[in-house]
């Protein structure tokens, strides 16, 4: 493949990785609003910050969607836990900074 097909292709595909990036932190975003509602809805009733039995559920189905997506599900795991350890430390804020 000449030189300039390769760059061409290398900056098509690295345009695309760009639009993903920015899809997922938009994404991301969305989600840190919901659950940062979800963390002054619990603050507000007493409830928990972490709700390990949701947590289970959820993972089962991140699992299963990775699967069907040829995405690794253990890297699905991962991400899904790095992300619910900081939603758990937010709600943790939001009720000390309550009582
Ligand atoms: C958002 C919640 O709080 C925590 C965070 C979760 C998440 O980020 O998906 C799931 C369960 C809880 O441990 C919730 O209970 O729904």
């Amino acid at each position: 493949m000449p030189d300039s097909d390769v760059t061409e292709r290398l900056t098509r595909l690295r345009k695309s990785i760009d639009n993903i990036d920015a899809a997922l932190v938009h994404l991301l975003a969305e989600r840190f609003k919901c659950t940062q509602e979800v963390g002054h809805l619990k603050a507000t009733h007493g409830l928990p910050a972490a709700d390990p039995s949701r947590e289970a559920q959820q993972v089962e189905r991140l699992r299963t969607l990775a699967e069907e997506s040829e995405l690794d599900p253990a890297f699905a795991e991962k991400w899904f836990s790095f992300v619910v350890a900081e939603v758990i430390h937010h709600h943790e804020r939001i009720a000390s900074e309550r009582a």
